[in-house]
């Protein structure tokens, strides 16, 4: 179908079901305001013009609704019907890189959201001392203690051809033994056509050495404000316009051989150098860290399922910027949903027991 660069948000008003496209209603407040300032300035006697003002308003309303219900239908088509015909595994087994003795937390976040957002298997692979925490954070992960290890890119190489998607970066920390480790597993991940989630100090990584994903076109990056510039740097070597936040997505992802861009923000702007998809899905000011890795391990089992539904489920689109919208736009959804309850003291293990009831608000029919 082609979206081409569509802008949506969800209104909160509580009364629309956000699973049902409660669609630009930011673009209908505006072109109301637009519609009401400009009939009133040129009364009556004007009003052919204003009645073709309002024609074209209304259908710009009308393409921006149609946008946001063909992608809320695509991230539907991908996600896969719950039978009693499948194993374990079949909907996901997503390996996790992450996790040093600074940082715990954002593996064990990114590694249950994949869960809980329908994988059936979460691997970690982390430093030797951060393989304790993360399991008594919980006994669903799977924790493999090598990647600080003489042969972490071979113990990582063992599982890889079970894994569906990776996630790289969560929680990494910046150590050189450590990236260079992830240098090798990121070659390998390639090499056997894995789709790759590149967030956090994984980003770090790509900014020293673009080269590593460049054209890879199973990659997505997920940078917050901090890493997209950084990797602009790195890449474009220019200073960025920060006043043309789409453009700027649109131009890296095209720097880096046309990969999937995600630049997280007030709105997430998604581009694969063809296309930006914008997502505003509401979601609150509360800003604890740890939103990111939700999203990251919630991309790695979306964007697998994205791939295995296969081009006819996403009617055209790529199957990376319908996967990526989706995710924005469930973990959105979950702040919205925690911040209603929590308010100030929202945190992103509440944010995490909102996924089943924000996954189906939004995606379940
Ligand atoms: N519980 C855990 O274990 C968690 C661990 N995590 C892990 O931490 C590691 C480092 O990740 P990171 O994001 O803190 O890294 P980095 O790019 O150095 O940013 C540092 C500084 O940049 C700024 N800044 C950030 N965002 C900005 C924005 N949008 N707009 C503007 N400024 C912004 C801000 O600077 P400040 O405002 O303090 O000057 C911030 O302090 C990584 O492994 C990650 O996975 C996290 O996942 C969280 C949960
Ligand atoms: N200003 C904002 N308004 C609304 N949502 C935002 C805003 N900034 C970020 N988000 C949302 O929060 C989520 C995480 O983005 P963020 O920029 O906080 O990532 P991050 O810095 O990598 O997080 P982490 O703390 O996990 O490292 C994304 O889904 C994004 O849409
Ligand atoms: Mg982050």
């Amino acid at each position: 179908m082609g979206v081409r660069c569509v802008a949506i948000r969800a209104c909160g008003g509580g009364k629309i079901d956000p699973g049902v496209p409660r669609m630009a209603v930011h673009a209908c407040g505006a072109a109301a305001a637009v519609v009401a300032l400009l009939s009133a300035a040129i009364a009556l006697q004007w009003s052919p013009l204003y009645a073709v003002l309002q024609r074209a308003l209304s259908l710009h309303t009308a393409h921006a609704t149609k946008d946001m219900e063909n992608l809320f239908q695509l991230v539907r088509n991908i996600v896969p019907a719950l039978t009693s015909k499948k194993h374990k595994g079949q909907d996901g087994r997503i390996g996790i890189v992450g996790g040093c003795q600074e940082y715990t937390g954002a593996p064990y976040f990114a590694g249950i959201s994949a869960l809980k957002v329908g994988a059936d298997l979460t691997h970690v692979f982390c430093a030797r001392e951060a393989a304790p925490v993360i399991k008594s954070y919980s006994p669903e992960l799977i924790v493999h203690p090598v990647l600080d290890s003489s042969n972490a890119v071979e113990e990582v190489e063992k599982w890889l051809p079970r894994l569906h998607a990776l996630v790289v970066g969560p929680g990494l920390g910046r150590d050189d033994l450590l990236l260079n480790n992830v240098r090798g597993i990121l070659e390998s991940t390639k090499a056997r056509d894995i789709p790759v989630v590149i967030d956090a100090d994984g980003l770090w990584l790509v900014a020293q050495q673009p080269a590593l994903i460049h054209s890879y076109h199973k990659a997505i990056l997920t940078p917050n404000h901090v890493e997209f510039s950084r990797l602009w740097e790195a890449v474009l070597s220019s200073p960025m316009d920060s006043n043309d936040l789409k453009g700027s997505t649109l131009k890296l992802s095209q720097a880096l051989g046309n990969i999937t861009v995600v630049q997280k923000g007030e709105q997430d702007l998604i581009s694969n150098g063809q296309q930006v998809l914008v997502c505003n899905q509401e979601g609150s000011s509360r800003r604890c860290g740890g939103q990111g890795d939700l999203l990251s391990g919630s991309l790695g089992v979306m964007v697998h399922w994205a791939l295995r539904a296969g081009p006819e489920k996403t009617n055209g689109s790529s199957p990376l910027l319908v996967a990526a919208w989706g995710a924005c736009t469930l973990t959105r959804e979950c702040n919205r949903q925690a911040f209603q309850k929590y308010g100030r003291s929202t945190t992103t293990t509440d944010m995490i027991t909102e996924v089943g009831t924000a996954f189906s608000r939004l995606f379940t029919t």
